[in-house]
């Protein structure tokens, strides 16, 4: 495995463009630290041979040279200390910078790619990987490449210097850098081995432990008494994961001894070589001293800075998991241009053409050569059993999916080549499993189009539409009041009332075509007989398409299209299929015997 280069030029890119200003900075007070530390050095050799010269004068000796000395010594350790100081400021400035740019390049991945990636579960290995590593490795790739500068100049001032003593001080010092540099990059390349053969595990270790803490889980754990299996099964992968780290981590241990113990020989003949040539009058007592300092110095700089290669190597491993999520497009969509708008009007409505549609992690065809068409202003109802297919057209028609064969047309435009932003202002969906947003009630309809004033009057006027109008007047702050339970101060609504809000939301968007998914599956009856009533009105001006298992809303529809198995089984108006007592007219009589809808209902 070799060093990739271009992952640590490309990190070290992305901290200069986070800002070149403070990489500057920061680069210059690492320049500046770099040299102190033989400045140091030689402010105590300087000192030392000062006080050696006035050995045993008492008040007869001069002592002048010795303050000039003294206060040189007090300058350096005052900019020493400046530069500790001022760096430390320096490098959070700078890092608040990079983690920015990081989770910009993040988050503009995230929002943007083809939804079907959520699906695969290879992209969650990299994700989960990218994740992991973004928030600290660029920067600290970054640190690892400036500790590098500034411990490489300090070594080199610190090699110059021993090696005016004798050359071999340099051979010395290259036997112990290789010895260390090789145990590290082993281990380095060991460690990213595993973190990438077991990411799958930590997910599921990760998984588990929301399970056991996550409030979604809550619920069902207390009264199914999960708590006991999830832990167990959370103790075992953990416990087999932690216990392959610590296999990894023993080794790494007894190698590092051995070397510490070897190079601790080396230098032992080192020093032994330093004090004979002191005992033989060739160097001064204060170069005897500066030397020691300087192997001693020398030698942490040393281990600085091969800790420094290998966790620049160990970056530029772990950094292929950030670019890999940045580069990667795992699944693709069509490669069409999206920059058709939404047709300003409809006028002939949505064709649905040949459409064939699996789930990329499926073998099984959801769809095969569907063919329907909605007019404008049209509501159609989609019908079907449990899995027959009805909220996968929903994702198809909002573009989350695109089909494998076959077109949606808005009017003439392939709904592959509309514009994101302008699809999104002009087809509305409320999901079966729509959002609930811990932020005001206002801004929970607003949310439906931002373009909007916040205090537009559409937002009380969505909320009358869909019967939620009074709850959130009377709530301690009105509109203004936070929801759910993460939050000061917040209300929680029940699942109905969610429910109400999300329809809200969809109704403030003004958009051509809306999408119910199940929009009544948690009201009461009242609420939804007043929906019911109101339905036609409030969606008088837009296309409508309503997803519903209830008799009641699929009555609203002027049209019923039936989904079974890869497509469209039956479609025409609700009575109508009542009459010709096919696949709807079965459907509703099992509902019927099944008591979930009245004697009315299924005589139409
Ligand atoms: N993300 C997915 N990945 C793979 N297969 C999926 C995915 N979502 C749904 N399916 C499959 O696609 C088929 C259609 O599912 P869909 O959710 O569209 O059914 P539905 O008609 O909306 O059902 P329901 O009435 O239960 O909501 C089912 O066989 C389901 O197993």
């Amino acid at each position: 495995m070799r060093i990739n280069s271009n992952n640590i030029y490309r990190a070290l890119r992305l901290v200069w463009e986070s800002s070149r200003k403070w990489s500057i900075i920061n680069f210059f007070f690492v320049i500046l630290k770099g040299l102190m530390p033989l400045m140091l050095i030689f402010v105590v050799q300087w000192l030392v041979d000062e006080v050696a010269g006035l050995y045993g004068q008492g008040s007869n000796g001069v002592y002048s040279a010795l303050f000039r000395v003294l206060f040189f010594a007090g300058v350096v350790f005052v900019v020493n200390a400046f530069c500790n100081a001022v760096a430390g400021i320096v490098r959070e400035k700078h890092s608040f910078f990079i983690s920015d740019q990081v989770q910009n390049m993040i988050h503009s991945r995230t929002t943007s790619f083809y939804f079907a990636n959520y699906e695969d579960h290879k992209f969650q290995d990299v994700y989960y990987r990218a994740v992991n590593e973004a928030s600290y490795r660029p920067s600290h790739t970054y640190y690892s490449f400036i500790g590098l500068v500034q411990n490489g100049i300090s070594l080199l001032l610190i090699a110059g210097l021993l090696a005016s003593l004798h050359w071999s001080m340099i051979i010395a010092l290259l036997i112990v850098a290789f010895l260390i540099i090789s145990i590290r990059l082993k281990y380095s390349q060991r460690v990213y081995r595993f973190k990438r053969e077991h990411t799958e595990d930590e997910r599921c270790v990760g998984y588990y432990n929301r399970l056991l803490t996550g409030k979604e889980f809550a619920k069902e754990l207390r009264v199914f008494n999960l708590a006991g299996i999830f832990k167990a099964r959370f103790e075992q992968r953990k416990d087999s994961l932690r216990n392959k780290r610590f296999a990894l981590s023993k080794l790494k241990t007894f190698y590092e001894l051995g070397v510490q113990l070897l190079t601790t020989c080396v230098l032992l003949v080192v020093f032994a070589f330093v004090s004979n040539e002191a005992i033989q009058g060739n160097i001064t007592q204060g170069q005897m001293v500066m030397y020691f300092l300087a192997l001693y110095r020398g030698y942490n700089f040393l281990q600085d800075f091969l800790g420094r290669i290998s966790s620049l190597y160990e970056d530029g491993l772990f950094l292929k998991n950030f670019f890999e999520f940045l580069d990667y497009d795992l699944i693709k969509t069509k490669k069409v241009g999206r920059e058709t708008l939404f047709p300003e009007k409809l006028r002939k409505g949505i064709v649905v053409k040949d459409l064939s549609f699996k789930y990329p992690n499926s073998a099984r065809r959801v769809f095969d050569k569907v063919n329907f068409k909605i007019l404008p202003g049209e509501t159609v109802a989609f019908v079907g059993a449990n899995g027959a297919g009805k909220s996968t057209l929903v994702k198809l028609l909002c573009g989350l999916y695109q089909p494998n064969e076959g077109n949606v047309f808005f009017d003439d435009v392939d709904l592959a080549t509309i514009k994101p932003e302008s699809l999104a202002e002009n087809v509305s969906v409320v999901f079966q499993d729509f959002m609930l947003y811990n932020i005001s009630a206002r801004e929970n309809i607003w949310l439906g189009d931002v373009n909007k004033d916040i205090l537009h009057v559409g937002i009380e006027e969505s909320a009358k539409k869909s019967g939620v109008h009074n709850l959130l007047n009377d709530l301690p702050s009105g509109y203004e009041t936070t929801l759910g339970t993460l939050f000061k101060d917040s209300e929680m609504l029940s699942v109905g009332e969610w429910q109400r809000l999300a329809l809200s939301r969809s109704f403030f968007n003004d958009a051509q075509v809306v999408i119910l998914d199940e929009p009544t599956s948690s009201m009461d009856a009242q609420t939804e007989s007043m929906l019911v009533e109101n339905f036609k009105r409030i969606t008088a001006h837009t296309t409508s398409i309503i997803i519903s298992h209830r008799m009641s809303t699929i009555k609203l529809a002027d049209r019923v299209v039936v989904i079974d198995g890869h497509g469209i089984a039956e479609e025409g108006a609700p009575e109508q299929l009542m009459k010709q007592k096919g696949v709807f007219y079965r459907m509703m009589e099992g509902a019927h015997r099944a008591g979930q809808i009245g004697k009315n209902d299924i005589m139409g």
